[in-house]
């Protein structure tokens, strides 16, 4: 069951962006399948998201389910038992949360109360999360695969591990969505407890954060909230641009920040943009987290894809020849989630086909649609794709006619590499983006060439995202 919904939100992330897939399919607990009813049980923490859930992804779910069980498959949708409002993992380990903030409650949704969002929880399938750290024991350094993309990421993470407090603090870890950064973060907590150094760790999402702020609020217990931050020798703090606009969160961060950095206890960040990129987030915190190291973690050269697919195949007990390694990686170029996800894919495929998973040919196949988006040459699509993937917003945006400034320029980013990286026309590519007229792309190409001239953070966004896209 663990295995098919790994599977399962590996498939979706294929189709719906990160967002999506935290806020409404990670918190989902699988429950049973039951094979005589043909029935498969989530758990949605929620009433609102299970109504969402059921509306916007039971479809996808039960087909993906179909397909893995090989038998049509109704999903039965149910409220988590939890008196929290929180789903208990399947198979978590025994040992009960004594972290004192875990509610799912945004700053948003708390302080008006039309929001619609809610982050959830952060739900546990693999039994290997310790609740205390909420550390995920199986990212660590060693199944890390290193190459130039993230090699001076991983020495940032080791000195740390090894030096706390003491050689930077904080790191600060930024790229794009699935390269690692949340698995190098991971693994330096777990080195840490490793070494015995008996440290208090916590990883947390930001996210979780914010809801723990929110908590605290609440019930007027900004004491234990502190205390309880303040005590921490490690903190992990995940995500860090969803701090974005929520002022009171960012000043207990200030605080907590403060205090562990006056006392050396180390604090590893991570973003999906460098610091003086972040918006929405206070200047003080952000020369704070410009005062110690910031690293990138770029996308995964060609060689260092096929690595991390071996490596991944191997840990499935999956013997994958060399060559179907460089055929998924030639064709899938963005991040190392997406290869994650097509090995699944390529693996359910081929058991439900009766067919060889080390062969081109099943590859090919399983990953048909992926590859229509990903074929060699550069194609507006594509770009579509990477760019809405990058700055985290839906491919559909690119269509729409929505004006808001995280729209328009992720828009025109996508327009100018259009221009720039295929054949086709200034008509062409407004066609392609909605119907726009040529004169609007036009501006946007001149607009994006003049900034890139200026501005080094655009032009080294550019450059990531040209390299994604030529592989
Ligand atoms: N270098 C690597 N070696 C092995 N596995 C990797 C590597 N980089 C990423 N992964 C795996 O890819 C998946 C996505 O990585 P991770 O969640 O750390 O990405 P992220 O950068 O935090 O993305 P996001 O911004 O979406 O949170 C994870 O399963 C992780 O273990």
């Amino acid at each position: 069951m663990n295995e098919f919904w790994q599977s399962c939100i590996a498939h979706l992330e294929q189709e719906f962006p990160p967002q999506q897939i935290s806020a409404w399919i990670r918190p989902l607990v699988p429950l049973a399948f039951d094979e005589t009813g043909s029935q498969l049980r989530l758990a949605a923490p929620n009433r609102f998201k299970l109504d969402w859930v059921r509306k916007n992804f039971a479809h996808q779910i039960e087909s993906f389910a179909t397909t893995w069980f090989k038998k049509p498959i109704h999903l039965q949708l149910e409220l988590s038992a939890s008196t929290t409002d929180r789903p208990k993992p399947l198979a978590v380990q025994a040992a009960p949360s004594v972290a004192p903030y875990g509610a799912s409650v945004s700053e948003q949704s708390y302080s008006n109360n039309a929001s619609q969002i809610d982050n959830g929880g952060e739900a546990s399938l693999s039994g290997s999360i310790d609740n205390r750290s909420r550390l995920n024991v199986e990212l660590t350094f060693d199944n890390f695969v290193t190459g130039k993309a993230n090699q001076l990421a991983r020495a940032a993470a080791l000195q740390v591990a090894e030096n706390p407090g003491i050689s930077y603090n904080p790191l600060f870890l930024y790229g794009g969505v699935g390269l690692g950064k949340t698995h190098l973060i991971h693994a330096i907590g777990n080195a840490m407890v490793s070494a015995g150094r008996g440290v208090r760790v916590r990883y947390v999402h930001a996210d979780q954060y914010v809801s723990d702020v929110v908590k605290a609020y609440q019930r007027k217990a900004f004491d234990d909230f502190k205390r309880y931050y303040h005590s921490l020798d490690l903190l992990l703090i995940d995500d860090i641009q969803f701090f974005s606009g929520k002022n009171r969160t960012q000043e207990e961060f200030f605080y907590a920040f403060e205090a562990m950095v006056a006392q050396r206890k180390q604090i590893i960040i991570t973003s999906d943009t460098y610091p003086k990129e972040l918006e929405g987030i206070d200047t003080r915190l952000i020369s704070r987290f410009d005062s110690g190291l910031t690293v990138a973690i770029e996308p995964p050269e060609l060689e260092m894809r096929v690595a991390i697919l071996l490596r991944k195949a191997e840990q499935e007990g999956l013997a994958m020849p060399e060559e179907v390694a460089f055929f998924i990686a030639k064709h899938l170029r963005s991040n190392v989630r997406e290869l994650e996800g097509a090995l699944k894919k390529v693996v359910a495929y081929a058991r439900f086909h009766g067919r060889d998973v080390a062969n081109v040919d099943t590859c090919k196949d399983a990953l048909k649609d992926l590859l229509s988006v990903s074929s060699g040459q550069v194609t507006v699509e594509n770009i579509q794709k990477t760019v809405a993937d990058f700055y985290k917003i839906k491919v559909a945006d690119m269509y729409s006619k929505r004006r808001p400034a995280n729209i328009a320029m992720p828009r025109q980013v996508a327009m100018y590499l259009a221009k720039e990286l295929t054949q086709k026309s200034l008509p062409d590519i407004g066609d392609m983006f909605g119907g726009r007229d040529h004169t609007t792309v036009l501006h946007a190409v001149r607009k994006i060439s003049d900034l890139r001239a200026k501005q080094a953070d655009l032009n080294h966004t550019l450059h990531v995202l040209e390299q994604t896209l030529k592989g």
